[in-house]
């Protein structure tokens, strides 16, 4: 039976613990706020996901030595701008040898960093141990077992294939891949995406301006990973099409939340303070656009989400501003 140890228990650090657990696994987590330990010692993590009634085999503690003692498998779930100084804190205590498992959806802010690439550099891991699980998987659905799937992917196929053996169960379908690069940026693009597709719904616009935009979000992500060394076919798989339809689409994805605030004139300041979660795409898409920038890949969208999230533009000019660029040929 394999241990696992996850370190974050948020929303999907939790979903995925019970995914982990309900595949065999012996699970640790660890908190860092002791009454979220002992509720999740208690058989619910009333904080984060209350309807969850936890198997006996999700175990929490404080300390991050504690979680990580004897774990064959090592999850990461915590936000994607914290994660640096998270593994300055308890990065050494990781053992050696062991898959290191990102489930964060984001860019690092002042390094363009991957989330893969954080991990190898401030805990000193071997980039063929580390591993990103991805796909359209919001954690409120995984926590009601409805049937899903993901991608487990890492640059050595014998490990995604261990990784994706401790997370399989008759409602969670893990397929193993070994682009890692593709796999990261379509996770960290699609929030950006849902952001904007959130904008249209919260002015008022239909189905067929959110399906232009995850079209034309999935074209600049695409162009983004092709940039970056990624495969083309990731962008078609489950961490591309298929985390950008239920990202962009769902009231119960944060970053479209956020999004639809901001479209009905919410300020950043205002979508913040009324959502109070985890929402990595207004981060990310500072990150994500240098890192465009820097390899001269054109992301329209993204761009006109850092013009309202960071400059403070009015969503409102989202649209008109993406539909007058001059005309250009589909497949480009
Ligand atoms: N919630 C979801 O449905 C999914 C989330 N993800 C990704 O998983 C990552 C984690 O997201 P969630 O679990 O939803 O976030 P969350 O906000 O629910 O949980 C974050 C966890 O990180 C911990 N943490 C550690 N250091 C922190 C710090 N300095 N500041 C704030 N929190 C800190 C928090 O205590 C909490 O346990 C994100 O990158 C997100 O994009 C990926 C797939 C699904
Ligand atoms: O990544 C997710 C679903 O796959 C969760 O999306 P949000 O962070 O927007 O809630």
């Amino acid at each position: 039976m394999t241990r696992v140890a996850v370190l974050g228990s948020g929303n999907w650090g939790t979903a995925f613990a019970m995914i982990l657990a309900d595949a065999g696994c012996d699970v640790m987590m660890w908190a860092r706020r002791a009454e979220v330990a002992d509720a999740i010692n208690a058989g619910r993590n009333e904080a984060y996901l209350p309807e969850l009634e936890l198997p006996a085999r999700v175990r929490a503690t404080v300390d991050p030595g504690e979680a990580l003692e004897r774990a064959g498998v090592v999850v990461l779930a915590v936000p994607s701008q914290t994660l640096r100084d998270n593994l300055g804190q308890w990065g050494d205590a990781i053992p050696g040898g062991v898959p290191v498992v990102s489930l964060m959806k984001g860019v690092e802010l002042g390094t363009t960093m991957r989330m893969s690439e954080v991990i190898a550099e401030a805990a000193d891991i071997e980039q063929d141990r580390v591993v990103v699980v991805s796909g359209p998987n919001l954690a409120p659905e995984i926590a009601l077992r409805q049937p899903a799937a993901g991608v487990v992917a890492c640059r050595d196929m014998a490990t995604a294939e261990r990784v994706a053996a401790a997370c399989a169960t008759p409602w969670f379908r893990p397929y193993t891949d070994t682009d890692v690069t593709g796999a990261e940026v379509c996770g960290a693009t699609k929030n950006v995406v849902a952001l904007a597709s959130g904008m249209a719904e919260g002015m008022g616009f239909g189905d067929n301006t959110k399906a232009t935009i995850i079209t034309r979000g999935l074209a600049e992500t695409t162009r983004l990973g092709l940039a970056l060394g990624a495969h083309p076919q990731t962008f078609m798989g489950l961490a591309g099409v298929g985390d950008l339809i239920a990202t962009c689409m769902s009231p119960l994805s944060r970053n479209h939340s956020f999004g639809v605030r901001l479209g009905r004139g919410r300020t950043v300041a205002e979508a913040t303070a009324e959502l109070r979660t985890t929402t990595e795409g207004v981060k990310s898409c500072e990150s994500i656009l240098t890192l465009a920038q820097q390899h001269d890949v054109d992301m329209p969208i993204c761009e006109q989400v850092v013009a309202v999230i960071r400059d403070g533009h009015p969503a409102s000019e989202v649209g008109p501003r993406l539909m007058s660029r001059d005309l250009k040929a589909e497949k480009h």
